[in-house]
């Protein structure tokens, strides 16, 4: 097995641990994992510290990734370190606690640092930024005993503070450099209005102000500004725009600009070394939201998973501010830059207002004051580039406004269309919300956050959720229940193939890690299954996961109710010879086994036998297995035929010799049975097996789909061939094609009833579709080995067959 290599994550904020959690879904075993994170905590939601401010959550609910969390994903954190060297040549890094560990592969996603301006006096006690927990409990303490707050900076950032200062019951002043609010978010008329409202929640509003120092002796007192005004503050925060964290990585001589600069799959200028998120300047920039740096972090996540990626190209981005009873949402160009057209609309008296910007017939910006309920459509618009010619002032006046006088939130969300971005923070369209609800038994926004992440980041689409929740959940009732392969998965069979097929997963712990399983071990239903799919699939690089087997498939025998096993060697054709028999006979009285009996697939099982004499039986026979045990190729069958018989058209013994030495070994998703008649009289009984083959006048009638079980079923005449070489072919191409096809413990019999036998013939009728089928079943074929043989040949494996080692699980 491939040793582990190690990855190193610096930083664990948003960005960096998406990415992470992004890594361990697409390779599980890839990596031995280390992150280091200065903050004292496990992985929150930084995004929330402004709702706990405003009193919409706790602190423990932000957290995104809880302790258990890294212990259950083998994740070695070291919270409370600060990386304070990256060391490119000896490929390690060192906290400021003295820790080291070494990487293959390094990230850095250390975020930014909040700018603090300069001013005389800004380090006194009181003056914060708003960035992590520690300045969000500042604020808490603080508004428990001071009154005055004053914040600097009027963006986003800072109207969120101060939204929850005052909240806490502090008067809140908003010094802002320029003349209007959030100028890079909005243009004058919507900032205007966003200001009106706030002022009448209670907000203090001083625009263009420059602060020159901050007041007070030990504590901050106040500010004083350019003009020589003054003002009381007894809190300052400072929410005046973030800096990358590049230090860290300069110092490496890692190349940074503004951010540590990264090429399209997140690559520094440091072979192996990477950065994600506010840390990471991508062609020219660097993001502050985290809907680019969800994007980045799972470009990052496939290159180091060895995934095909077409890379990261930059993002359009949108911003809502998180302040409740404001609705102000902003996406792509907001102002209208020269060869730019701009549609408004404006209803002061609602307090409604909406400018659509647009470059020739493409939609490339939006600003919504009062109702942002199109911002997702508008936004996935900007996004797509379409042309919205002839559609223009539908789009500003939304789907909101419709001749009645408006449309129901519902109506709205069902005309929304399926690509449409319903989260924008984590990129989940309207379907894949749609699809958790229907398919997956999402019935809460809990559900569908765990499931597909939308709302679980700013909670801005929480609303649209719901709606769609209220919107599909009757659906889902109605819906019969799709059944996944077992309780651990709603995912079909069929959707399971596929998605290992068009994602590379290649081992059961991947495909449910990467399927999203229930159970992280899955049942003795799935493993099985996976493992039979996998080798299916993969027939030259998967190696069978022996603990995803049943105990006859790891020990090779059928384990009987007495807990002895039996013991079936070959017997190509049921055609054995007096020295063949004379071994058998010698082994069985060797190891006294209690019983001999002939099965009724013409072979020869020895019964009653002790585990632990099953490699020395195996050694001593020196006949390859009989397979009695497996979902494999168990018996082909034969009559005398031609040979002896005197009614025999063809040669069925030499016919079911050649398929059963062909078809040996083959895992099937159930046993499968062959047998090969002489002539119509079908002494063989072939027409109750898998493919049974009956000998006529010129050729051979090759029948599918029989069993001879509990359920008995005749077979289906499947066509007519002329030669032994067309015999197998189509045994080849037909055996290929249910080994593909069929659900994994599903015999022939259900499966050709379930598909129905045209679709079988269909599959089969054209020849260079029978020999690519028969193509990939020598590829399997070619890969199997004896396993009676593999366990006589290896210490190690016949250690399973001590007296102790009793299966845990059957
Ligand atoms: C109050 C607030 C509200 C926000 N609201 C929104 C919003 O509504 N929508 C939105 O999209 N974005 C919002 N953001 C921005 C969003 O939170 C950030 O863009 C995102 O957290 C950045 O993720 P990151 O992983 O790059 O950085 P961070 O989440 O900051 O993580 C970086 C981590 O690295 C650690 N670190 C730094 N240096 C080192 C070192 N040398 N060694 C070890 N660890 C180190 C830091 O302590 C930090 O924990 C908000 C930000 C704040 C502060
Ligand atoms: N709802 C959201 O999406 C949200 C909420 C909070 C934070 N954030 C993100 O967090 C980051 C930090 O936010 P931010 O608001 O600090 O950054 P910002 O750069 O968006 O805004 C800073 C504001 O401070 C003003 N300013 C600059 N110097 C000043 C001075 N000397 N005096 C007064 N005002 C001054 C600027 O004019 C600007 O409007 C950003 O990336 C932002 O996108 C996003
Ligand atoms: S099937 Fe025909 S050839 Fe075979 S043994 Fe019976 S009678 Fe003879
Ligand atoms: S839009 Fe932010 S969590 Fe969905």
């Amino acid at each position: 097995m491939n040793e582990r290599r190690k990855l190193v994550l610096i930083g664990n904020g948003m960005a960096g641990v998406r990415a992470v959690e992004h890594v361990r879904k697409l390779a599980p075993d890839a990596y031995d994992i280390t992150i280091f994170g200065a903050e004292p905590h496990p992985n929150y939601n930084r995004i929330m510290l402004s709702s706990v401010l405003a009193g919409g959550a706790d602190m423990k609910d932000i957290v995104l990734n809880d302790w258990d969390w890294y212990r259950e994903n083998g994740i070695r954190l070291h919270a409370g370190h600060t990386v304070v060297k990256i060391d490119t040549r000896g490929r390690k890094v060192v906290s400021d606690r003295g820790v080291e560990a070494e990487y293959d592969a390094l990230v850095i996603a250390t975020g930014s640092d909040p700018f603090m301006l300069p001013l005389p006096g800004a380090d006194k006690q009181g003056v914060i930024a708003f960035r992590d927990i520690k300045d969000c409990e500042t604020m808490l303490e603080a508004s428990k005993t001071y009154k005055k707050a004053a914040v600097i900076g009027g963006g986003l950032l800072g109207l969120e503070a101060a939204r929850g200062l005052l909240h806490l019951g502090m008067d809140v002043s908003v010094i802002h450099i320029h003349h209007y609010l959030m100028e890079r978010q909005l243009d004058e008329t919507a900032a205007k209005m966003l200001q009106r409202e706030l002022e009448a929640q209670g907000m203090t509003f001083l625009l263009r102000k420059q602060t020159e120092a901050i007041v007070g002796k030990k504590r901050v007192k106040g500010l004083r500004f350019a003009d020589g005004s003054e003002i009381e503050a007894d809190l300052v925060v400072m929410a005046v725009g973030i800096r990358p964290n590049v230090g860290l990585a300069k110092a490496a001589g890692i190349e940074v600009n503004r951010g540590i600069v990264v090429d399209d799959f997140m690559e520094t200028s440091v072979p192996g070394v990477y950065a994600v998120g506010e840390c990471a300047e991508h062609r020219g920039i660097a993001y502050g939201l985290v809907a680019p740096l969800y994007e980045q972090g799972a470009v990052l996540a496939k290159r180091l998973a060895g995934v095909a990626t077409d890379g990261y190209k930059g993002s359009v981005t949108s911003t809502k501010l998180k302040v409740s009873g404001v609705d102000v949402f902003s996406g792509g160009q907001y102002d209208e830059p020269p060869g730019t057209r701009s549609l408004r609309y404006q209803d002061e008296v609602d307090g409604v207002y909406k400018k659509i910007v647009l470059a020739g017939d493409k939609l490339v910006g939006a600003v919504l004051f009062g109702d942002t309920s199109d911002g997702a459509k508008l936004f996935s618009l900007i996004r797509s580039g379409e042309s919205v010619a002839g559609k223009e002032k539908e789009l500003l006046l939304g789907l909101s406004f419709d001749k009645a006088g408006g449309t129901s939130p519902a109506a709205r969300l069902a005309a929304m269309a399926d690509d449409e971005i319903v989260c924008g923070c984590n990129g989940v369209s309207k379907s894949a919300i749609a699809e958790a609800i229907r398919s997956k038994g999402c019935a809460t926004v809990g559900d569908i956050k765990a499931c597909t992440k939308a709302s679980g980041s700013c909670g801005g689409c929480k609303p649209l959720v719901e709606g769609l929740l209220g919107l599909y959940a009757g659906d889902a009732a109605a819906a019969p229940v799709k059944e996944g392969i077992c309780g651990c998965t709603p995912l079909g069979r069929d959707e399971i193939v596929a998605e290992i097929g068009r994602m590379g997963l290649k081992t059961v712990k991947e495909t449910m890690h990467v399927l999203g399983w229930r159970q992280e071990e899955g049942c003795s239903k799935c493993r099985p299954a996976l493992n039979y799919y996998l080798g299916m699939l993969w027939p030259e690089e998967y190696v069978d996961e022996k603990e995803s087997r049943f105990a006859n498939e790891r020990y090779h025998a059928n384990i009987q109710k007495d807990g002895t096993y039996s013991v079936v060697p070959r017997i190509y054709g049921g055609v054995t010879s007096p020295s063949e028999l004379k071994k058998i006979a010698e082994v069985a009285e060797k190891y006294d086994v209690p019983m001999v009996k002939i099965t009724g697939g013409q072979r020869i099982d020895l019964l009653g036998v002790k585990k632990e004499d099953l490699p020395a039986m195996w050694a001593e026979l020196d006949m390859p297995s009989g397979y009695a045990y497996g979902k494999a190729l168990r018996t082909v069958k034969t009559c005398v035929g031609s040979t002896f018989c005197r009614f025999g058209t063809q040669d069925s013994i030499a016919m079911g010799i050649r398929l059963e030495k062909t078809f040996e070994r083959l895992n099937t998703p159930a046993k499968v049975k062959l047998a090969v008649s002489g002539c119509p009289r079908n002494c063989a009984e072939a027409t109750i097996k898998d493919f049974g083959v009956v000998a006529i006048d010129g050729g051979w009638e090759l029948h599918v789909g029989g069993n001879g079980g509990v359920h008995v079923r005749a077979t289906d005449l499947l066509c007519t061939v002329k030669t032994e070489d067309e015999v197998v072919e189509w045994a080849g191409s037909f055996l290929q094609y249910y080994r593909e096809n069929a659900n994994w413990n599903e015999r022939t019999s259900v499966w050709v009833e379930r598909v129905g036998l045209d679709a079988v013939k269909k599959a089969l009728e054209r020849k260079e579709d029978r020999l690519a089928l028969v193509e990939r079943i020598e590829t399997t074929l070619r890969r199997t080995t004896d396993p009676w043989k593999d366990i006589i040949g290896s210490e190690e494996l016949r250690k399973n067959f001590e007296p102790l080692s009793e299966p845990q699980t059957v």
